[in-house]
């Protein structure tokens, strides 16, 4: 969706790599839409990573959920070439906290990659992935501590219609990325409950501020979060039908249970790490209620029109 760049994918299942590079397409996502000629794929890391033989000007996105970002690294750690352990900039795509140990991204590639692998960066902001492989316009955010990694990321993939926004602010990228998933489960409830638009905007605006709260709190910085990784991408998932976070949302306000819900074994990344966003932010003494309520529902079993009371009945309080 990017460039005219060749580009290789690695999948961990042999079959989607063949039809990939026998029929130009996905047989498991975004089916009915063709991928570029210049971009072909294997099952063999081996292969995936020989195919970086420009270390200097080559790049690798991780595109998997935050529970598979730690045996990403393992892979990059034994299969990357030494070539490009120094040199080539690692992206990842994930948004949530890790649900187990409710680390954010970075936290688990730090962990795994820091000493061996310098050069990581997260890539984030408001993008349905079928709007993206449609070509349609689309505004990024890559951040990282290292220049060569967000100059790197605008070199392979700012072009057409993606533009690409540079910072330097990873935990604030993190955390907009993964509490706007929580808050569209929470705005898919109330459009469930047929709430209203009114109680969208209000649930949107607290869910900022929430967001902002503990996002600082864990060391991000202001402007973040009324930027694309934040506002921007929790409007666009709070809003649009093609969220899965908001699908889950208002399937549970329309009445029906969670284990239903996900029997499809679709990716809703705010249901997997809403627990550990609440858990790391009463470490900090962080209010959230609205992460509060969207636990109650999914996890204690609460009816979401009771969670919604609950929040309508907090005590007033200055904005
Ligand atoms: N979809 C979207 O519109 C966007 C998603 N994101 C974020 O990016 C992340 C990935 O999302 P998305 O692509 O939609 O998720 P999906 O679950 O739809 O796809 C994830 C991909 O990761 C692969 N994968 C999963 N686990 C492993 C593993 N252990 N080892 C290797 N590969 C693995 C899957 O392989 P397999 O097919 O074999 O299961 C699949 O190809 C999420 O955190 C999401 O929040 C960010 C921006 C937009
Ligand atoms: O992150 C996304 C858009 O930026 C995709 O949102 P969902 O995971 O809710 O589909």
């Amino acid at each position: 969706a990017c460039t005219n760049a060749s580009v290789m994918v690695w999948a961990r299942d042999p079959q989607t790599a063949q039809h990939i590079n026998e029929q130009h397409r996905n047989p498991r996502y975004l089916q009915d839409i063709p991928l570029p000629a210049t971009l072909a794929a294997t099952d063999q890391p081996e292969q995936a990573f020989a195919f970086l033989q420009d270390a200097a000007s080559s790049l690798i996105i991780l595109g998997t959920p935050v529970a598979a970002i730690g045996q990403a690294c393992d892979l990059l750690l034994r299969y990357l070439p030494p070539a490009n352990l120094q040199t080539t900039p690692i992206l990842w795509t994930c948004k949530g906290f890790e649900q187990e140990s409710a680390r954010l991204p970075h936290e688990v590639v730090q962990d795994r990659l820091a000493k061996i692998i310098p050069y990581t960066g997260v890539l984030s902001g408001p993008s349905f992935a079928r709007e993206v492989a449609q070509g349609l316009p689309v505004a990024l955010t890559v951040a990282s501590s290292h220049e060569c990694v967000t100059s790197r990321a605008t070199a392979a993939l700012h072009a057409g219609n993606t533009r690409i926004y540079r910072s330097r602010d990873v935990v604030g990228v993190e955390v907009g990325g993964a509490m706007k998933n929580v808050i569209a489960i929470a705005c898919g409830i109330a459009d469930g409950l047929a709430l209203g638009m009114n109680a969208r905007a209000a649930l949107i605006t607290r869910g900022l501020a929430e967001m902002s709260r503990f996002g600082l709190a864990l060391g991000g910085e202001p402007t973040t979060f009324s930027g694309l990784t934040g506002l921007g991408d929790l409007v666009l998932t709070a809003t649009g039908d093609l969220s899965r976070n908001r699908q889950v949302g208002v399937a549970l306000g329309q009445g029906q249970d969670l284990a239903s819900i996900l029997s499809s074994g679709m990716t809703a990344e705010g249901v997997r790490c809403a627990q550990a966003a609440l858990t790391r932010a009463r470490g900090l003494k962080i209010d959230m209620p609205i992460t509060e309520a969207v636990c109650a529902v999914l996890f204690d079993g609460v009816p979401p029109l009771d969670a919604v009371s609950r929040l309508l009945s907090r005590e007033s309080r200055s904005e």
